[in-house]
């Protein structure tokens, strides 16, 4: 009988669920957007409760859609926007504030203060992070500060808090299973990569009760059964990574020095490093690529906050364009160079320059300057920051990569996969298929089922459907990435 796998893929701006024939194909996929709310300067947050109904939606609707009965989805994955922080009551499993997205700045000046007393290198050592607002354990903080009443219960043992994956299992199993996986754990800044477990030392340092965290479990592992009132059957979840690490495996970059780019609302770059962690002079994060069998693949990543979501503003916010993918032909018509750059440090700049409290700004506008202009310095502003990681990777001593593997929403611009190419003088590999995220965490469930022996097999898989060669002066690249690193300089809050 064929097995089916069923992908939770809960991103920063949608939720979706994509059902995969044992091949690693689609068969049927459902995807809801939701509300992103921005209460002050810097913040962004989602309705928890929004985050949980729109997931349960979209698996119902995608199994619909397959026409395939639940009991023959063999297992679930779960992969999600990593960071996001939620604390919520074991009773009744109700979020006791917004979800903190990754985005969101709040605690920019709590993270200064912690690195003015001189704790960096020792989080840093630990975590393989930076002390920055980007990570769950300063927001988590906030939560227990300013939400009346939040440390006490959280003391009396009544309140749980976990990343978007944590939160989703305990709804999936009927607020029975508080469990999260090692490639998320690594991401919450009070993680111990080295010794795979919730650190003390951290715990005490942003004071957190050891009480509110999840069991830390390989991540194609027992996480638990779904309620069988949910989706029509008992179905085991047996994958769980953050929707970066998931894309690394979606995109089988098993060998060490393989790197991913993914350009959804972010863009995250991720080099596989192999069992050993690597340290980077220029400020890229060190974190879990994957645990199986209690083996940890390490890797090197470069996250940019605002990718797609540049995109998304130029629609949403400033309206210049009614559809992201009009912006292809809009820089079609514009060309390489036209002289404007925009940085959009909308919530401050991510690696490697952390700089939270810079700004976004459009540089080298001039009286001819129109729509199409603005529409292509947004693009190429995703081109420049990858160029920005890959630069920090070669500066690190890293080989530069054969070629880069590409997914996430944003690279079905053909525009902006050859201006990547072209930036970067590297190749540019698009994959069949580009649901890498979704795709990753269903190897992992069928990984964990058997239905894959290893990660060779999960390989075999991949398949190329584009290759975008460079082809742009070396001349013209270097000036127009040095216009870029000039208007960056501009908006740094540090100078
Ligand atoms: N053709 C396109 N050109 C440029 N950007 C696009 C295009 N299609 C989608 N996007 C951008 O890609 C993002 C969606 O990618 P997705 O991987 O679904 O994001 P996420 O997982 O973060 O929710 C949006 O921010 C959107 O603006
Ligand atoms: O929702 P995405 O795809 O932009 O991913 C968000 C990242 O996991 C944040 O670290």
């Amino acid at each position: 009988m064929p097995q089916y796998l069923l992908a939770i893929d809960q991103g920063t701006t949608s939720s979706r669920a994509i059902i995969f024939s044992a091949e690693g194909l689609p068969v049927a996929r459902a995807q809801q957007e939701f509300r992103q709310y921005f209460p002050q300067d810097g913040w962004v947050e989602h309705d928890g409760e929004e985050i949980w109904s729109s997931t349960l939606e979209v698996c119902r609707k995608a199994i619909a859609e397959s026409g395939l009965d639940s009991a023959e989805i063999a297992a679930i994955g779960i992969t999600n926007q990593r960071e996001t922080t939620l604390v919520w009551e074991a009773e009744t499993g109700k979020p006791i504030h917004p979800a903190i997205v990754w985005q969101d700045r709040r605690t920019a000046d709590y993270c200064a203060g912690l690195k003015g007393e001189g704790h960096e290198a020792m989080v840093a050592a630990k975590t393989g992070l930076l002390i920055d607002p980007y990570f769950s354990a300063t927001k988590l903080r906030w939560i227990l500060h300013n939400v009346p009443g939040a440390r006490e219960r959280a003391q009396r043992g009544e309140l749980r808090f976990g990343t978007v994956d944590s939160y989703l299992l305990w709804h999936l199993t009927g607020g029975k299973v508080h469990r999260t996986d090692a490639s998320n754990a690594s991401r919450t800044l009070m993680f111990n990569i080295h010794q795979q477990c919730w650190d003390e030392e951290l715990l005490a340092l942003f004071d957190i009760p050891a009480s509110l965290l999840p069991e830390v479990l390989d991540c194609a592992a027992d996480f638990g059964h779904t309620d069988s009132q949910l989706l029509g059957a008992s179905i085991p979840v047996l994958g769980m990574a953050g929707d970066q690490q998931a894309a690394l495996i979606g995109q089988a970059c098993f060998e060490p020095g393989m790197v991913k780019s993914t350009y959804g609302t972010g863009c995250f770059m991720i080099q596989n490093t192999g069992e050993q962690p690597v340290s980077s002079k220029n400020r890229l994060l060190t974190t879990v690529g994957y645990r199986l069998d209690g083996k940890v693949t390490y890797a090197v990543e470069g996250s940019i906050f605002v990718a797609g979501a540049a995109v998304q503003w130029l629609r949403d916010g400033i309206k210049l364009i009614s559809h992201a993918r009009d912006s292809e032909a809009l820089a079609e018509a514009t060309g390489d160079a036209c002289g404007v750059y925009l940085v959009p440090a909308f919530t401050g700049l991510g690696a490697p320059y952390w700089d939270p409290k810079a700004r976004g700004a459009i540089f080298g506008l001039t009286r001819d300057t129109g729509i199409k202009e603005i529409v292509t310095a947004g693009l190429q502003s995703v081109c420049y920051q990858t160029c920005d990681l890959l630069e920090a990777m070669r500066q690190d001593g890293a080989a530069a990569p054969s070629a880069l593997r590409v997914d996430g929403g944003m690279v079905e611009n053909n525009w902006v996969m050859q201006f990547l190419a072209d930036i970067l003088g590297v190749s540019v590999e698009r994959p069949e298929v580009t649901e890498t995220t979704a795709l990753g965490v269903a190897y992992l469930a069928g990984l964990k089922l058997g239905i894959y022996s290893d990660l060779q097999a999960i390989a075999s898989h991949w398949h190329r459907q584009q290759r975008f060669e460079p082809r742009m002066s070396e001349e013209q690249r270097a000036r127009l990435y040095a216009g870029w690193l000039d208007a960056v300089k501009r908006v740094r809050s540090e100078g």
